[in-house]
This record gives structure tokens, C-alpha cells and sequence, in this order.
């Protein structure tokens, strides 16, 4: 069988824009296997975000089909593929910053209401600045404290993939390290990882492997440090 076949996560011939506007995805196809972080990058524009959406179920995928586990979700709406296992942390406005860290953790766990008090424990006991913080809004944290907490909603409904869309972005180079490491943690856990950065070898260096997007289709993959050495690739995103 091939990695594909045992695939948590496969998505085949992906076309998906925005309105009457062109497509934007051009038959993107991409998987992901067990255990694995897979990486997305690409030049700006290239339709990494509206990818990671069209997985979510928050665009829809106008030809292509998406299964989850085995299971065709293609038609699932956002809440359809959240129950199915798709975890989504949106790249912006991903906490509720006039909320407390706890009722931001207790709003995420709505596909199981009744094990919201033990999930959030499971999350403070991973991450105990959150612990501390618990009762602080959202908006007094740091950015790489909010994007921790917006990775931790992203748990609250113990997904079986976890979409990442630029984890990384507009954080300091060491709050950026450092969210690179609870991702690799996080993974090591067992949780199979996709996600969209802009720090792209950064990105390809902890990651099993990785796409690169170009104008909505694939134009390369490969294991991530490989790429992430690939002459070609360094070009493309150090400029030479
Ligand atoms: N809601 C929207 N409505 C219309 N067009 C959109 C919308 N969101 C994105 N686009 C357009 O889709 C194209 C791809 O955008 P997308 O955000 O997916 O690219 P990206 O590869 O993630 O780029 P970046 O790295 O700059 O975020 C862009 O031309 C963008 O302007």
C-alpha cells in the first residue's frame, strides 16, 4: 500500500477560488501520512492559505475530492470536517481577544461538550504558561503566547490533523523557534501536522516533507530538509 493509500489525509485534483473570480487552486493534490508535519510553501499568492481553507471546508472545492482517514469529505461543510478530525488554526483572528485564555479554550471544544473541563486540563498541563495565564485575556498576550493559544483551541476538539496556517507569522525570530518547537512536540505526540509558512526553510527543516505551491499547482515536493537544501528552493526563497 502505498503512503497515499494509508493517507490521513488526501486531497486529489483541488480546484477552489473565490467567487466569479479565476480559480485560484488549479488542481493541487497533496497528502499527508500518519505521523507525519508536512509543510506547504510557496511564493505569495500562490493559493497556500485558500488550500489550507479548502481542506477546512471553508471554501469550497469546486473539482477534486478530499478524504479524511479513508472517508470522502468533499462535500462536508467546516463544522462537518472539524467532526471528522480536522483541527483548523486560521492564520489570523484566531483567538477571541476579549476573552479569557480559559473561555477561549471552553468555546473550542464544541464537539464535545462534556469533555471541555478535562481537555482544557490536558491542555494547561502541556502548556503551563496557558495554566498561569488562564484567566487573562487573550489580548494581553504576547504574540507567540496567542499563537500558542490559538494552536491549543485548535486541540480542544482532539483533531486527527492539525492545519497550521503561518504559525510563525509576524513573530520575533525567537518566539518563532520556539513556536517551531512546540510543533515538533506536538507532533512527536503522535499528531499528524499540515501547514503554510512563510519561514519556509525553517519550515522544511523540522518537517517529514513539503509542497511547493506555484500559481495554484504543484511544482515541487520532497523530503522537507532535502528541499529545504535544494539549490533551487534556497533561490526561490533567500533570493540566490
Ligand atoms: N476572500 C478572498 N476573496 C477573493 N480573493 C481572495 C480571497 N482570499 C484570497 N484571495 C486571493 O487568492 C489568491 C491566493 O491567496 P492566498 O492567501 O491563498 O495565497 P497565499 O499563497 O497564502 O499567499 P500569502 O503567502 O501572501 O498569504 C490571492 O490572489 C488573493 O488575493
Amino acid at each position: 500500500m502505498s503512503a497515499a493509500a494509508g493517507a490521513v489525509l488526501r486531497a486529489t485534483g483541488i480546484v477552489a477560488g473565490y467567487g466569479a473570480a479565476e480559480q485560484i487552486l488549479k488542481g493541487t493534490s497533496l497528502h499527508v501520512a500518519p505521523g507525519e508535519i508536512v509543510s506547504i510553501i510557496g511564493p505569495n499568492g500562490a493559493g497556500k492559505s485558500t488550500l489550507l481553507k479548502t481542506l477546512a471546508g471553508l471554501v469550497p472545492a469546486r473539482e477534486g475530492e478530499i478524504h479524511l482517514g479513508g472517508r470522502d469529505v468533499t462535500r462536508a461543510d467546516a463544522l462537518g470536517r472539524s467532526r471528522a478530525g480536522i483541527g483548523f488554526v486560521p492564520q489570523e483572528r484566531n483567538v477571541f481577544g476579549a476573552m479569557t485564555v480559559s473561555d477561549n479554550l471552553e468555546i473550542s471544544g464544541f464537539q464535545n461538550p462534556g469533555e471541555v473541563g478535562a481537555r482544557a486540563e490536558e491542555i494547561y498541563a502541556r502548556y503551563p504558561m496557558l495554566a498561569d495565564k488562564r484567566k487573562a485575556l487573550a489580548r494581553t498576550l504576547s504574540g507567540g503566547q496567542r499563537q500558542i493559544l490559538a494552536m491549543a483551541m485548535g486541540l480542544m476538539n482532539a483533531p486527527s490533523l492539525l492545519l497550521l496556517d503561518e504559525p510563525t507569522a509576524g513573530l520575533s525570530p525567537k518566539a518563532a523557534d520556539e513556536l517551531f518547537d512546540a510543533i515538533v512536540a506536538l507532533n512527536r505526540g503522535g499528531l499528524p501536522i499540515l501547514m503554510v509558512e512563510q519561514h519556509a526553510l525553517e519550515a522544511l527543516a523540522i518537517s517529514t516533507r513539503g509542497y511547493v505551491l506555484v500559481s495554484g499547482r504543484n511544482s515541487r515536493e520532497g523530503a522537507g530538509p532535502a528541499l529545504a537544501s535544494d539549490p533551487d528552493i534556497r533561490k526561490l526563497f533567500l533570493g540566490g
